[in-house]
């Protein structure tokens, strides 16, 4: 089962909880991960079980890369506020540096979301 990560700014937390509710009958084969108020938004709002690590900004992102540097993560949506500094963008920064370390596919837009969660399900059914 793909262990995906779903990141969330606050901005556009709206996008990823209608992302995860499109998405929900896939999402639920997934073993899924999040940062602390974005796991919540999507257990509360989708109903779907998700692990949650810290929130971003003391850690969440940190410990997500700690999971792409073991191997444990398939695939991550990270919808990034690009109109927002945010105190923790050394965090982020590290995060995307580490996928680019560790071939982890990373979408940034909810366009380029549906096509990462589409071809991670599209894996799973030719591994079947
Ligand atoms: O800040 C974040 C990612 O950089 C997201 O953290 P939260 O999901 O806890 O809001």
């Amino acid at each position: 089962m793909p262990r995906v990560a779903l990141i969330a700014h606050d901005d556009e937390k709206p996008v990823i909880v209608s992302l995860a509710r499109e998405y929900e009958s896939l999402l639920s084969n997934f073993d899924l991960v999040a940062t602390g108020t974005t796991g919540e938004r999507i257990a509360d709002e989708v109903g779907l079980a998700v692990e949650r690590k810290e929130s971003g900004p003391i850690g969440g992102d940190t410990q997500i890369g700690a999971e792409v540097v073991e191997g444990d993560i398939d695939g991550i949506v990270f919808l990034r506020d690009p109109l927002t500094a945010q105190a923790h963008e050394p965090d982020i920064t590290a995060l995307l540096r580490l996928c680019d370390v560790h071939d982890v596919p990373m979408a940034t837009t909810r366009a380029s979301a549906e096509y990462l969660l589409d071809g991670l399900a599209a894996d799973v059914g030719e591994e079947a």
